[in-house]
């Protein structure tokens, strides 16, 4: 039986470092550090994630921020918001959800945060910080699925890690992020051939795709580890959906671990976000620039 990798339980973890940073900046006299959070729209998805992070806040002692506008807001309000964001002092790290309305230029939107600021990990200044493995803020659901992998095995240099996805919330940050740990990186997507095929290799196997139950039994080599970011809310008999992600848990049981969902990398990417805030508000506290390093 495969072990069954309890991403909660990491998150626990995590969550005790944060709140040891939390504890350290109050004790020192500082205000707790504070995320923002800006949900333009009403996604259901999205408001579940929402109502997540708020949560931990509460839980770790972080301030939040919630700003929620309306689907019809404009790109030029949206960005007048971030530019006040990046100039309060009690703002650590501002999350806007993703995917935007059609009309609102993501990447323009994304280029507006504060890099310092950028606890997402996905301004083109952590993005290229982190692929020259020269510091960076690390985007938290990449670095929950690291986090999750070294958990079962401390040092997984010279193995070969398949990822299926190269979005770049997902995939191509956690194929950079397996290059740095020493892995030999294949990064697959809707245009690859014979993925079954090149699945199988894999020692490490990452499903970012949003396709329920894509990876099935005979695409997973005996004794690998396999790490499930997908998230599909699927129909339930009373309506009320059930989640099912990337990879047929059930036929996978010749692996080594594998990530439950839900229960695995979800649990990780709000601890991780808490995280870098913590670690944002710590380095803003020391008169730094904000969350330039990483110790993890
Ligand atoms: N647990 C968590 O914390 C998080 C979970 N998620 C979940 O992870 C999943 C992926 O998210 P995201 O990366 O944003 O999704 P995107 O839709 O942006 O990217 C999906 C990727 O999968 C590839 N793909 C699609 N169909 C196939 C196929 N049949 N075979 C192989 N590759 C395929 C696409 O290829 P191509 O590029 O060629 O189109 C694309 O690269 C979703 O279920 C999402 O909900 C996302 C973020 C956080
Ligand atoms: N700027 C931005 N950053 C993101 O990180 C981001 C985003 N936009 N847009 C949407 C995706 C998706 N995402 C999830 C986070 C937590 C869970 C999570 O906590 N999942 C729980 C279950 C949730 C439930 O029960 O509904 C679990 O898997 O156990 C899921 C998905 C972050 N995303």
């Amino acid at each position: 039986m495969a072990e069954i990798i309890d991403g909660r339980a990491v998150a626990r973890e995590l969550d005790q470092q944060t709140q040891e940073i939390v504890q350290s900046l109050v004790a020192e006299g500082h205000a707790p550090p504070g995320l923002a959070v800006v949900l333009v729209g009403n996604d259901p998805a999205s408001e579940i994630y929402v109502g997540h992070k708020t949560k931990a806040c509460e839980r770790l002692g972080l301030a939040s921020f919630e700003h929620r506008l309306a689907e019809t807001t404009s790109e030029g309000a949206l960005l007048a918001l971030i530019g006040e964001l990046n100039d309060r002092d009690e703002v650590d790290g501002i999350l806007v959800q993703v995917p935007l309305p059609d009309h609102i230029d993501e990447a323009r939107v994304l280029e507006a945060i504060d890099p310092a600021k950028d606890v997402d990990g996905f301004h083109p200044v952590n993005v290229g910080r982190v692929s020259a493995g020269t510091g960076g803020i690390r985007p938290c659901t990449p670095a929950g699925v690291v986090m999750l992998i070294k958990s079962v095995e401390r040092d997984i240099a010279g193995l070969d890690a398949v990822v299926i996805g190269r979005s770049n919330i997902v995939g191509k940050p956690v194929a950079t992020l397996l290059l740095a740990e020493g892995c030999t990186v294949t990064v697959t997507h809707s245009k690859t051939r014979d993925l079954a095929a090149k699945c199988a290799r894999a020692d490490i196997l990452v499903a970012a795709v949003g396709k329920p139950e894509l990876v099935r039994g005979d695409w997973v080599k005996p004794g690998a580890i396999v790490i499930d970011v997908g998230i599909n809310r699927t129909q339930g008999g009373e309506g009320k959906g059930r989640l099912l992600g990337d990879v047929a848990f059930d036929e996978v049981q010749h692996a080594r671990a594998v990530t439950p969902v839900p229960g695995g990398v979800g649990p990780m990417t709000i601890a991780m976000l808490l995280h870098n805030t913590a670690q944002a508000a710590r380095t803003f506290a020391s008169g730094g620039e904000g969350g330039m390093t990483q110790d993890q």
